[in-house]
């Protein structure tokens, strides 16, 4: 859709007269805006039978005089208590473990470029995000800040254009909601965003992309939460499910909308929903959203969409992974922003344990039951792992006790193992009989494939072979897709095997252990994939089966492993020798990086460790290897913004002559290959 002429392009305010009065969010009923929230919650994300020992309570469907008036008159707090009902973090833990396990994530390095960079904060009271998030928050267990969360939320609170980088399983998700949720509950503008008058559009103030049906899902129910009882209006929107159910929630009116891109599409067209007020705009696995795959929708809604232009809105973009060219194509999107990269760019937590193993593609199937047999021999399944796990919490400890000084044994109680869930059964009542829910059912395992074809076909042979796994990709219905989710969530299913469409974003407690049985087209897939276990601090196992036809990754994974302190195979570095060494270059990383982050810009590079910030000579990346190409006066030497890449059927590679001087600041090439990764919505 093109502009309709309903703003002025100078200013951006309403023009059109006929609509209700604009009632602030902070001024609407909270009775309605509860009410309306607690009906959306869907059943299956009420507290979880599966970890806790007490049956699911619940305030609905007892009859007469128990609804929530009647709790109310009976226990002021009910609605804290109802609150709770919800999946809040992790209900296994204690405030103070939450708040340890996040201790992991202390001694990792910030870095921040940009000007007039907002200083990071140390709690969340520091940070002026209003009385309803805020009491949200302590609701959600997030006791302290993560380190992206310290320093991103400071930045977007004032206003400034973001992009992020920071590991998986790190928080990212608050770090761009609270400043949304905050500035949609301050916003003063006395103009209605409902619909009513001559349209029936809906105009939020927020919107927030993500390229999942799922992880749309996810964001929506978590800033719910963050938004509960504020009376911010919520609404979601994503495709494989009926429209008309969204247009109708739309017509109710929205501040935030959490959407995908091509349903988000079709609903604007439809004029049901208008950008022209949109003063913020986030895209969460923005790498991905921004890649070829989604890059024309994006530009579509962004650039063609009435949405006010970079400057008059806010544009926060958050990923793990944020490679150069995608770095360099989202700066389109924005206006004087701070980069930030918490860890390296691309790097995964070395919170994962990483194994590799050498394994033929004939020899697959079998070597995976050996191993899922492996983690339930004995009725101690995943014994294995745990030693592993020791082994990380004991490095973790080691690590981290050389600069907080803490004793050894607290340490290594704060390093996930408490985390994890007791060790006993559970009965789930299927079909009206009560199934025990072995140990193994507490660890989820979560197996990747290339293919629909090969999950629908995996999923079959492990369920025949006494492992009962369900699969999920982009050819099943949304409803299916659901489904598979849920029966992996609590359990019924431990096993889901997926193709990519659930490699990005996804929070699914207790995620032990990410099989890659088909290794990903590139490494920033890989570094998504495993993120899905060892979240907010917790421990987790990856085990990636390796064989001829992922030559081409040798080198960037043998690279990622040794950047997140694991243990790399010598046959893996072998290949990853060989392989860099017969090749144009294949996958080139950030070398001459030596911590922190790549922001591609390089020019006004500032970084920060922890809570200081310190300006660091940009002597490293582009300028360092352009002053090298400038001494040797190589001509190969492009400047940014130049195409310095090939591609091939995999991945980019660098172009034949060029040398290893220029390659290095542009390293970390996209794998465009990946590109057509089924599943994607
Ligand atoms: N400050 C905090 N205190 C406690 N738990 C937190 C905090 N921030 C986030 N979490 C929890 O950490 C988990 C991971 O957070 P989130 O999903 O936002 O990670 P992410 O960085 O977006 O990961 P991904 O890169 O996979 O999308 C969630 O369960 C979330 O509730």
């Amino acid at each position: 859709m093109t502009r309709t002429g309903m703003f002025s392009e100078s200013t951006w305010k309403p023009t059109r007269p006929t609509r209700p009065r604009y009632l602030p969010p902070h001024l609407r009923s909270p009775q309605n805006d509860n009410a309306a929230f607690l009906d959306n919650v869907a059943p299956e994300l009420t507290r979880s039978r599966f970890y806790s020992p007490q049956p699911a309570r619940t305030t609905r469907g007892r009859g007469r005089g128990r609804g929530p008036r009647f709790a109310a008159r009976r226990n002021p707090n009910w609605e804290d208590e109802k609150f709770d009902e919800l999946e809040v973090v992790d209900d296994t833990l204690e405030e103070a473990n939450v708040a340890n396990n996040l201790e992991a994530y202390e001694d990792i390095p910030v870095q921040a470029s940009g000007d007039d960079i907002p200083p990071p904060v140390k709690t969340f009271d520091e940070i002026n995000l209003g009385d309803g998030l805020k009491q949200n928050i302590r609701r959600c267990n997030y006791i302290k800040p993560t380190p992206i969360q310290r320093h991103a939320i400071p930045i977007a609170v004032a206003g400034r254009d973001l992009m992020a980088c920071a590991q998986t399983g790190s928080g990212k998700t608050a770090a761009f909601c609270f400043p949304i949720i905050s500035g949609v509950l301050k916003d003063p503008l006395a103009v209605t965003r409902r619909g009513g008058g001559v349209s029936t559009a809906a105009c939020p103030l927020a919107l927030i992309l993500a390229p999942t049906r799922e992880l749309s899902c996810q964001i929506y129910e978590e800033s719910k939460k963050f938004a509960y009882k504020t009376g911010a209006q919520i609404a979601v929107a994503y495709g494989g499910t009926p429209i008309y159910q969204q247009l109708r929630r739309l017509e109710k009116g929205v501040d935030i909308l959490v959407a995908t891109p091509g349903r988000l599409v079709d609903i604007v067209e439809r004029a049901r929903v208008s950008l022209g007020m949109i003063k913020y705009l986030a895209l969460d696995e923005a790498d991905r959203m921004l890649d070829m795959g989604f890059e024309p929708q994006i530009r579509k809604i962004v650039e063609q969409m009435d949405m006010p232009p970079p400057g008059t809105r806010q544009t926060m973009l958050f990923s793990a992974t944020f490679p150069d060219e995608i770095q360099r194509l989202a700066s389109d999107f924005l206006s004087d922003y701070v980069f930030l990269a918490v860890g390296r760019v691309g790097s995964s937590t070395d919170l994962i344990v990483q194994r590799v193993e050498l394994v033929q593609e004939m020899d697959k199937r079998n070597h995976l039951l050996d191993l899922l047999r492996s983690q339930r021999s004995n009725g101690t399944p995943h014994s294995k792992m745990f030693s592993m796990l020791n082994e990380v919490a004991c490095h973790h400890h080691e690590s981290s006790s050389s600069s907080t000084g803490s004793s050894g044994s607290q340490q290594i109680s704060l390093c996930g193992l408490r985390a994890m869930p007791p060790l006993d059964t559970y009965m789930f009542k299927h079909a009206d009989k009560e199934i025990p829910f072995y140990v193994l059912q507490h660890f989820l395992t979560l197996v990747f494939v290339e293919t629909k074809k090969r999950a629908d076909e995996l999923e079959r042979w492990l369920s025949r072979n006494g492992f009962p796994a369900i699969a999920m990709h982009g050819d099943k219905v949304q409803m299916e897709r659901e489904q598979a989710l849920r029966s992996f969530k609590c359990g019924a299913t431990p096993i889901l095997v997926a193709t990519d469409v659930a490699s990005r974003g996804l929070d699914i407690p207790h995620v032990a252990h990410v099989i890659n049985f088909d290794m990903p087209k590139n490494i920033d897939d890989y570094v998504h994939r495993i993120g899905r276990t060892g979240r907010a601090g917790k421990c987790g196992l990856a085990t990636a089966f390796f064989s001829d036809r992922n030559l081409s990754l040798a080198k960037s994974l043998a690279e990622l492993m040794k950047e997140s302190n694991q243990e790399v195979p010598t046959w893996l570095s072998q290949h990853a020798e060989n392989y860099s060494a017969g090749s144009a270059g294949g996958w080139v990383r950030h070398d001459a990086v030596d911590f922190g982050g790549y922001d591609y810009r390089k020019g006004t590079a500032s970084s920060s460790t922890h809570n200081n910030t310190y300006d660091v000579p940009a002597t490293d990346g582009y300028y360092a290897a352009a002053a090298a190409a400038a001494s040797v006066n190589d001509p190969t030497f492009l400047s940014s913004g130049d195409c310095y890449a090939e591609s091939s059927n995999d991945d980019y590679l660098v172009a034949d002559g060029m040398n290893p001087y220029a390659a290095a600041p542009y390293g970390y090439m996209y794998g465009y290959g990946s590109v057509i990764a089924s599943g994607w919505d």
